[in-house]
């Protein structure tokens, strides 16, 4: 019963050789999980801090960035939340994060928790075992270099969609200096932006930047759509229905397809409806490589790189090592999911903090100056030059170490097991959940000293002779010299073996929009009433921890920013 077990968990708490919270709400209940951002600030208020505990409870670990607090409230490098239902161990120290991502087998996922991850069918994201052995090794290869490079002409053209759009007017006219449109909901045209390299780079389509001028909203209703509609029997044109499955993804991983299809809503209706039309397409993609395949068509050489070509290549070997079509479809989906908002929140938060950082964006931007000075004239941007991007590459991952888009790599243990952290032996009964904190082991002075909280990324950029320590990991092998930080210390794409399948692929989408965005641009914020610049500075830096999880962490607030011409800018030189 709950007090038993509360106090059975608490006394297990207290004799443990580390430190521990103690927690009163049911450790697995979905509905503390769902409601904890809301109710946080009524157990904060309680009196003679009463509910000072819910903190360590609230799913997005917001209180760390919030409250200014962290490190000084953190109980450890690794500690024990424990409470009724059983205890949950934190680590934000990298030599314990390196044992739990190389011991697949004691730390393992709770498919359960991924479940909803099935619409479509199993995947790599939602099993665990064998079975997610045999989708690894069917969905790892496709991400290889030819898909880097279809990656990157995807972006090239929906960052040059993007850029117009940012500089041009209603009228789809170029803005004057001073009257560029103001960017207001920077994250929307991000997510867009991802959403559509990924719908490419997964599907080979060719998805157009959704309107001319950021300021013309109304255009997006207009939109036309590359893949039309392939028969009669579809209800809506593929991009639609594909886009219309990716904006309603967590309404459509909540309720049963049973209870969209029949619900008094029209809105739910076409959701279901949506969702079909995507699977019923799926399908036919899936038959059309099939066919091509039957027919002799060797993809690895005259295909475009797609992931879900490769996938249905990489599906026709030996009977155990193959994907049905259901779960081709659910891989193509968990790709589009893990990979768009990811991508975009990283995006949005790199171009906010380049706008704060004037001194940073400069570098970038004589990065890019120097890949242009080496081209002839009609020469355009090439897969090739994205080895060149040393200086944006240290933007992202030094944006993913502080605002990593995922906070925490949760695991779980079946049986019962042991850890080591500073020579202690730390005991973890079975059913214990395992949380690698993301954020507070990428804020841990231990590793990031100088200032761990501050945004530099020149601490990624090493001299020419750098020698990495052999218990380091290299974040980025295609570019030289960047720093490789100790191993378990920067886990923002995680590591081991579930480390994330599209590293290579956000990383490329990441500098290539980047580079076509500030060639001729600089990012600025906007300033509002008569601010100053330190003061718009200061105001957003605070905005910026003001985070909640949706599916991936979020920005609560907009950030307004302007894209003006280089040379035009008004913040200090
Ligand atoms: C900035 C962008 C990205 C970040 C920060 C990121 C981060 C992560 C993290 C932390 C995980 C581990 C999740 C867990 O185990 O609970 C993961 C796994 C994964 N990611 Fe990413 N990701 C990004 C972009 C992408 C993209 C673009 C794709 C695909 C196109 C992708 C595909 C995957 C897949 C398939 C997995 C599951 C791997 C497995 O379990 O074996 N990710 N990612």
């Amino acid at each position: 019963n709950y007090f038993l077990d509360t106090k059975q968990w608490h006394q297990f708490g207290a004799i443990s050789p580390i430190p521990s919270a103690k927690i009163y709400t049911p450790r697995d209940s979905m509905s503390t999980w769902l409601f904890s951002p809301l109710l946080y600030p009524i157990f904060r208020a309680l009196p003679f801090n009463l509910g000072q505990w819910f903190r360590y409870v609230v799913r997005d670990n917001s209180w760390k960035w919030k409250e200014e607090a962290w490190p000084k409230e953190m109980l450890g490098d690794v500690w024990w939340a424990v409470g009724p239902g059983g205890g949950q161990l934190w680590i934000s120290d990298a030599g314990v994060n390196v044992q739990v991502v190389t011991r697949r087998n004691d730390f393992v996922k709770k498919v359960a928790d991924y479940a909803a991850l099935n619409i479509y069918g199993l995947n790599v994201v939602s099993s665990e075992g064998i079975i997610w052995q045999r989708h690894r090794k069917i969905t790892g290869p496709p991400f290889n270099e030819k898909n880097s490079s279809l990656v990157f002409e995807q972006t090239l053209r929906q960052s040059k969609g993007m850029l117009a759009s940012f500089t041009q007017d209603a009228d789809g006219k170029k803005s004057k200096p001073g009257q560029e449109p103001v960017v207001e909901d920077l994250v929307r045209w991000t997510m867009i932006a991802t959403l559509n390299v990924i719908s490419g780079s997964a599907l080979n389509i060719k998805a157009l930047w959704p309107t001319h001028s950021v300021a013309d909203i109304s255009a997006q209703e207009e939109v036309e759509y590359s893949r039309e509609t392939k028969s009669e029997s579809h209800g809506l044109p593929f991009q639609r229905s594909f886009d219309s499955v990716m904006n309603n993804v967590r309404t459509l991983v909540v309720f049963p397809p049973i209870i969209l299809r029949n619900s008094p809503l029209k809105l739910m209706r076409s959701m279901q409806q949506a969702s079909e039309d995507f699977k019923t397409y799926m399908h036919e993609l899936i038959h059309e490589h099939k066919s091509k395949l039957e027919s002799g068509f060797d993809s690895n050489v005259s295909g475009t790189g797609d992931l879900l070509g490769s996938i249905v290549r990489g599906s026709t070997g030996s009977k155990g090592e193959t994907l049905s079509e259901e779960e081709m479809i659910g891989n193509i989906f968990v790709f589009v999911l893990a990979g768009h908002e990811t991508s975009g929140t990283t995006l949005q938060s790199a171009i906010i903090l380049l706008a704060c950082f004037p001194e940073v964006q400069r570098m970038v931007q004589e990065e890019i100056d120097g890949i242009w000075r080496e081209k002839k004239e009609c020469e355009e941007l090439v897969y090739g030059d994205y080895g060149k991007m040393r200086v944006i590459m240290a933007v992202m991952l030094e944006t993913l170490r502080l605002y990593p888009p995922v906070v925490m790599l949760p695991k779980f243990t079946v049986e019962h097991t042991t850890l080591t952290y500073n020579d202690i032996t730390i005991e973890i009964p079975a059913d214990s959940r395992v949380s690698l904190d993301i954020v507070s082991t990428q804020r841990n002075p231990k590793y990031w000293n100088p200032n761990p909280h501050q945004f530099t990324p020149s601490r990624w950029l090493m001299p020419p002779s750098y020698v990495a320590l052999p218990e380091a990991n290299n974040e980025s092998p295609a570019h030289a010299n960047l720093l490789c930080p100790p191993k378990g210390a920067f886990i923002a794409f995680a590591s081991g073996f579930r480390g994330c399948l599209g590293r290579k692929f956000a990383q490329v989408e990441f500098c290539t929009l980047i580079a076509v965005l500030l060639k001729e641009c600089t990012v600025e914020l906007v300033q509002e009433g008569g601010e100053k610049w330190e003061e718009a500075k200061k105001k957003t830096m605070k905005m910026m921890d003001n985070r909640t999880t949706a599916l991936a962490m979020r920005l609560n607030c907009k950030i307004k920013v302007r894209f003006v011409k280089r040379g035009s800018e008004s913040f200090p030189k």
